[in-house]
């Protein structure tokens, strides 16, 4: 093993890990931290998909930590701590607190922070990141259910974050290229900085950064900044140059669930009911006060015809107010989160071995529940969503894991012609 990553959710887990592949590493990405003596064959990137995103920053410190010496165990030589493009977190963590850790754990001066994924409109410019042509803090990702961004200087909120002191490696620099960036590491090194927010517009920036931080121990960032890192091996000589395709997903009847409220998400839900797909909404209060049941949510997907269903609780972030309003935030989440997976594992136990699932929380509790532990990845729907299937159980499943924000609008509808 060569590049160990943990990544803070399930769906930022795949997206990294298609990265990985698509530029030559054979790549592995297994769900939660494995056992001692786990298997992971002749991996050269590993990704630990955990759900520790939103939970209480003590608890991500821990699980990230027993991720990195898992990894660290195993031979990787470089770990990449993989959160969300959109840097989602709150003044209590995860990003800062867990990127303190880590830095301790490696016992290293300093780290660098790049959430960009110009692919999908997340670039950053002095210090602030930009979804589209909006500020983060003007993006839809101001209402977000768990992790509401209403900062877009990302060097800003970082520091409330982090104990080390944070500092910024400015598009002056990237734009220069590699040698810029790494003198500009040492200024910041010198300045006593531990941590430093990079920014990137464009692709180029981020295969710069990455080879400038080809002696860096730890890394942090979305999916982007790994375009660089597979390169930094292969100079070494040190990959093997052949990834294995070998993917095979299993053929029967498949279902679509959707947590994510994310505008991508809502946009989706709307193309695939103008399509005719059959949908069936779900509604928290209805969930938490036992109107809505699992094992009718199931017999209603059994029911509905050949098209692939869609079972969905997005809603706008009026409605999602409200629910929050009655039943606090982690519960309303809780409560869809905990239908979701049990509708996931009613229909799995039903034959049902095709799951399309929208959201990083959900499909966190979605494949916890259905107990898959690592996932070969395949082939990519839209930007930073791959097809991937279970390996290593005996009735392996596929799955997309959709994150909320991403994919086109028609990604419910053109997803299943991937796996025809
Ligand atoms: N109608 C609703 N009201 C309140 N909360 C909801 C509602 N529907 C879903 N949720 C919760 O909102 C959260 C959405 O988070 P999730 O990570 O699944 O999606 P996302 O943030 O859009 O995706 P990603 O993390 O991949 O960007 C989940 O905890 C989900 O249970
Ligand atoms: O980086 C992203 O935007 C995604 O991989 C993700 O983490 C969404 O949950």
């Amino acid at each position: 093993m060569l590049l160990g990553a943990i990544a803070d959710d399930l769906t930022g887990a795949a997206d990294l890990a298609l990265t990985l592949a698509r530029e030559g590493m054979k790549t592995v990405q297994v769900v939660g931290v494995p056992e001692k003596g786990f298997d992971f064959g002749d991996a050269e990137a590993v990704v630990i998909a955990l759900k520790s995103r939103t939970i209480p920053a003590d608890a991500a410190i821990d699980l990230s930590l027993a991720a990195a010496r898992c990894l660290l165990a195993n031979g990787a030589e470089q770990l990449l701590f993989k959160y969300c493009s959109t840097f989602d977190s709150t003044d209590d963590g995860n990003i800062g607190p867990v990127t303190d850790a880590l830095l301790d754990l490696l016992g290293v001066p300093l780290t660098l922070a790049c959430p960009a994924f110009p692919a999908n409109g997340r670039t950053l410019y002095r210090g602030h990141l930009f979804v589209g042509d909006q500020l983060l803090s003007d993006s839809p990702m101001k209402d977000h259910p768990l992790t509401p961004m209403r900062d877009a200087n990302l060097v800003r909120v970082l520091q409330r974050q982090s104990r080390n002191k944070v500092g910024l490696v400015a598009y002056n620099a990237v734009d220069v290229g590699s040698n810029a960036v790494a003198e500009a590491f040492e200024r910041a090194a010198d300045a006593g900085e531990r941590i430093v927010i990079v920014d990137a517009v464009t692709d180029e920036h981020l295969r710069a950064i990455g080879r400038a931080a080809a002696g860096f121990r730890l890394i942090t960032g979305g999916s982007g900044i790994a375009l660089g890192l597979p390169e930094n091996f292969r100079r070494a000589g040190k990959l093997s140059g052949s990834v294995t395709e070998g993917f095979s997903p299993p053929q029967g009847p498949a279902v679509m669930l959707a947590g994510s409220c994310s505008a991508a998400t809502r946009r989706q839900i709307a193309a695939a009911t103008a399509a005719g797909v059959p949908v069936l909404k779900v509604d928290p209060l209805d969930i938490a006060e036992g109107r809505t049941k699992a094992d009718d949510v199931a017999a209603w997907v059994r029911a509905s015809g050949t098209t692939v269903p869609l079972v969905y609780s997005s809603d706008d972030p009026a409605e999602v107010k409200k629910a929050q309003d009655v039943l606090g935030r982690d519960r309303a989440g809780e409560v869809v989160e905990h239908l979701l997976a049990s509708v996931a594992v009613n229909l799995k136990r039903g034959g049902y071995n095709r799951f399309l699932v929208a959201g990083g929380e959900t499909s966190g509790a979605v494949v916890n529940a259905l107990g898959v532990q690592a996932m070969r990845i395949g082939p990519e729907i839209d930007p930073g969503v791959p097809w991937t299937h279970s390996i290593g159980d005996e009735r392996p499943v596929a799955l997309a894991l959709k994150s909320g924000n991403f994919g086109a609008d028609d990604f419910f509808l053109k997803a299943w012609g991937m796996l025809a």
